[in-house]
């Protein structure tokens, strides 16, 4: 495993460091294969790449990464806005006493613990948004986080995967140094609620192992996952009476909340230090609640007499590895049948929000944005794109600009700058792939071509994002435009929108296809057009294009925003 710790982001210069964040692109600097002594890490390093060559587009990895990485300023994903400061409270007023972050992080544990490994059911799959009016999920951070997460649901990022990801970016944002949990993504949502079977705080101790035990967690993990998880946020009078007095209840606390230990804002070691110690909160309300059958922390740091809390309590580093791995296991516990992906590391050069566009002149313009991640790079390099014809010809480089209103974006990764670029591509002879250089002040160009293959870019069909248009009452117009000498026999759109689901808060995705009609030309293009019915949360409804040629060849022009 890696060293927990995210790398400083102002200490991009170490090498180790700067190694272990690549992504895809083999390179490290030169030097670095020339150091026999080095062998042994470049072996660690390769197992590290192998996880990560993913190539581009992968849609899932793409979002979880861009909602991961992108959250200042320019293209900030707004997810980590919202936890910072760590005890900022999205869902209403501050003086409620409630934390986000912490909510985020109890909603993942009543969504995971009533997995059942043995037969490959529940885990993190969202069945969570189904049971909230159970009294084992009692309080308000069920409905508060995924009222928070559903805006950013889409086709390719799930409320499951919303869940593990708030773990990740809870963690690492509410650390210092800042904690890396790894995160994966490609989890299924559940369409129904699954097994009750979460802990309460009345629950005996035999039946809270059990359900850990159903869940893959031994009684040291049960014992870890749960101080790690009460390292942040508070009981609250509200949603637990039997546990917190009313006199917790104050102007500024209406909410009645007593934290576990006295940083509920930090992920730290101190619930742990404060409960052995007998200081501070003492291990918080589930330790020292007058009402003794609702001791239920207490009951299970006593179940193997402090043995695991005293183990966990040698070191910081024993006590943020032992939660790293155990909140890894936590979200990655899914249904046998759910996949996913490769861990989601941050991609050090990174093609966003890349389009194509056929203008009045009938001519294609190619455009988007190359993000460089600082690790890797300088703002002052300069990033070239060239790009190979439908033919396979290659054309010369082109120099992208530095805006300075896009760069200097910081992240838990290092500060992010982008390059845009916008150029008009002979629609006669179109383009296929693109590949991206990187020239530092000093050192010659690094060429990137998504693992030899080019950055893949669909103009045969092109689904026209910026001349879709949404009425009043949210039905969409969406455009495409087809070239003319494909001679396409049928061009259909199938446009993904979350909509309401009953039963939960979180969305679902509705699929409607449509097929579009020839209403023009431009050039050498035919456009294509179609209504589609009203949509609710336009900001995540995507659509992908799909013309079906004469000779059973489709092109597909995937994963395409309709808002901008
Ligand atoms: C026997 C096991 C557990 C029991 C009985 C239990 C019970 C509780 C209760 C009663 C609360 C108060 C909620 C509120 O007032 O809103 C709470 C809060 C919390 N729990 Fe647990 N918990 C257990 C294990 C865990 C685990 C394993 C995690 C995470 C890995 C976790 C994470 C949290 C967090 C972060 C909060 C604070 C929520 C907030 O401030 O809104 N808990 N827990």
């Amino acid at each position: 495993m890696t060293d927990p710790i995210y790398p400083d982001p102002g200490t991009g210069s170490d090498s180790t460091i700067l190694c272990i964040w690549t992504t895809g692109f083999a390179i490290a600097p030169p030097y670095l294969y020339n150091m026999m002594f080095l062998a042994p890490l470049l072996i660690f390093l390769s197992g590290l790449y192998s996880q990560v060559t993913a190539t581009w587009p992968n849609y899932v990895v793409d979002e979880l990464e861009h909602l991961l990485v992108d959250t200042d300023r320019f293209n900030d994903a707004g997810f980590q806005k919202a936890i910072t400061p760590c005890q900022n409270y999205v869902n209403g007023s501050q003086l409620l006493g409630r934390e986000t972050a912490a909510q985020g992080v109890r909603v993942a544990f009543h969504d995971f613990v009533t997995a059942n490994v043995q037969a490959g059911t529940g885990g993190i799959d969202a069945s969570i948004g189904f049971e909230t009016l159970r009294p084992e999920n009692s309080g308000a951070a069920m409905n508060d986080s995924l009222a928070f997460f559903a805006p950013f649901v889409n086709a390719e990022v799930s409320m499951a995967d919303m869940i593990a990801l708030s773990i990740v970016m809870v963690v690492g944002t509410c650390s210092s140094p800042s904690i890396a949990v790894p995160l994966r993504g490609g989890r299924v949502d559940a369409t129904e609620a699954g097994p009750f079977g979460v802990p309460e705080p009345e629950t005996d101790i035999d039946t809270t192992l059990n359900q850990f035990s159903l869940a893959g967690f031994n009684q040291e993990d049960a014992i870890g996952l749960t101080v790690c998880g009460h390292t942040l946020g508070s009981v609250h009078h509200a949603g637990f009476p039997q546990v917190v007095p009313e006199s917790a209840v104050t102007l500024n606390n209406t909410g009645g909340g007593v934290h576990f230990d006295a940083t509920p804002a930090v992920f730290d070691v101190d619930v742990l230090r404060e409960y052995l110690e007998g200081n501070g909160q003492r291990g918080g309300p589930l330790v020292t609640t007058d009402n003794i059958t609702v001791r239920s922390d207490l009951r299970l740091y006593l179940s193997d007499n402090n043995a695991t809390l005293r183990g966990l309590a040698e070191s910081d580093s024993k006590f943020i590895s032992t939660c790293v791995s155990l909140l890894e296991r936590m979200i990655d516990t899914i249904p046998s049948s759910v996949h996913l992906t490769d861990d989601i590391v941050p991609q050090e050069l990174k093609p966003i929000n890349i389009s194509l566009a056929v203008d009045a002149d009938g001519h294609v313009q190619f455009n988007g944005y190359i993000r460089l991640l600082s690790t890797a790079f300088n703002p002052t390099d300069k990033v070239q794109i060239s790009w190979r014809s439908r033919g396979g010809a290659s054309s010369p480089a082109f120099e992208t600009s530095a805006s300075a209103a896009s760069m200097g974006n910081s992240s838990m990764f290092g500060t992010t700058f982008y390059h845009f670029f916008n150029t008009t591509i002979d629609p006669t002879n179109g383009i296929s792939t693109f590949d991206v250089s990187v020239l530092g002040p000093s050192s010659s160009a690094q060429t990137f071509s998504n693992g030899g293959v080019g950055y893949p870019i669909e103009d045969l069909a092109i689904f026209l994002s910026h001349e879709t248009t949404i009425a009043a009452d949210g039905t969409l117009s969406v455009h495409a435009a087809v070239l003319t000498s494909a001679d396409v026999l049928n061009v259909t759109a199938v446009v993904s929108a979350p909509s309401p689901q009953i039963g939960t808060l979180s969305p679902t995705i509705a699929k409607s296809e449509v097929i579009l009609e020839a209403v023009g030309t431009r050039g050498l293009y035919t456009l294509y057009g179609a209504q589609v019915p009203a949509v609710t949360n336009v900001q995540q409804t995507t659509a992908e294009l799909i013309a079906y040629g004469p000779e059973g060849d489709v092109y597909r022009d995937t994963f395409r925003r309709i808002s901008h």
